[in-house]
């Protein structure tokens, strides 16, 4: 089952919480019809199925750390597995949150051909998510926690930039500007991978 997805396009989405991934990434999934999988997406899905699972995975999330590794993976790797028939790639987004997380995601996956770096400040960051917690519901997007998001990516998080930075495959998008200037620099990175 794995080695169908083996030859699929894999593009990893790293960028702090609020950068833009999930903006950017709709738009991805429009033009180029790539499989989206939010890492945080799958987490907040099985948090809504009210499975004790999920309620672990609550209590994690709300105070802004991160759930056990081999959780997200697994996680993911179904998803994929589960599009491997229809996906033309696939975008990861917000994974690897940590070194290691890349690590294990090429052991039992794949390689990833391009990391697109969705680089915002952190002050437009809290300034878009406490927008955001104003209609988002989620329960992360408040105050205290995006504090604690943006700690643990600036500590866990930005090594896996310099980590992929060393094979070529990272792309810097500068997502201070209006979205539809931040995707066209997503798509120059895109076209290129041809
Ligand atoms: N001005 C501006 N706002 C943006 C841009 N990209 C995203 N936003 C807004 O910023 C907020 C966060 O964007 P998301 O795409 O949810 O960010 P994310 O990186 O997926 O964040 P997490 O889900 O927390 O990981 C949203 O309310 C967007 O409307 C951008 O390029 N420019
Ligand atoms: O690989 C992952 C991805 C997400 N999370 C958890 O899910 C939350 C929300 O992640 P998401 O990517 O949606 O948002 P971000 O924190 O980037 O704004 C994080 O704060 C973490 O608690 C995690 O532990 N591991
Ligand atoms: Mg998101």
């Amino acid at each position: 089952m794995a080695d169908k997805i083996k030859d699929a396009k894999i593009i990893f989405v790293v960028g702090g919480p609020g950068s833009g991934k999930g903006t950017q990434c709709e738009k991805v999934v429009e033009k180029y019809g790539y499989t989206h999988l939010s890492s945080g997406d799958l987490l907040r899905a099985e948090v809504a199925s009210g499975s004790e699972r999920g309620k672990q995975l609550q209590a994690i999330m709300q105070k802004g750390e991160l759930v056990p590794l081999d959780t997200v993976l697994d996680m993911i790797k179904d998803a994929m597995i589960a599009k491997a028939d229809v996906s033309k790639g696939y975008l990861i987004d917000g994974y690897p949150r940590e070194v290691k997380q890349g690590e294990e995601f090429e052991k039992k996956i794949g390689a990833p051909a391009l990391l697109l770096y969705i680089d915002a400040k952190s002050e437009t960051m809290v300034q878009r998510l406490l927008k955001r917690g104003q209609t988002s519901g989620r329960a992360d997007d408040n105050e205290e926690t995006i504090k604690k998001r943006l700690d643990l990516y600036y500590k866990a998080t930005e090594p896996v930039i310099a980590f992929y930075e060393s094979r070529g495959i990272v792309r810097k998008i500068d997502s201070e500007l209006p979205v539809d200037e931040v995707f066209k620099q997503v798509s120059q990175a895109i076209d290129k991978l041809k």
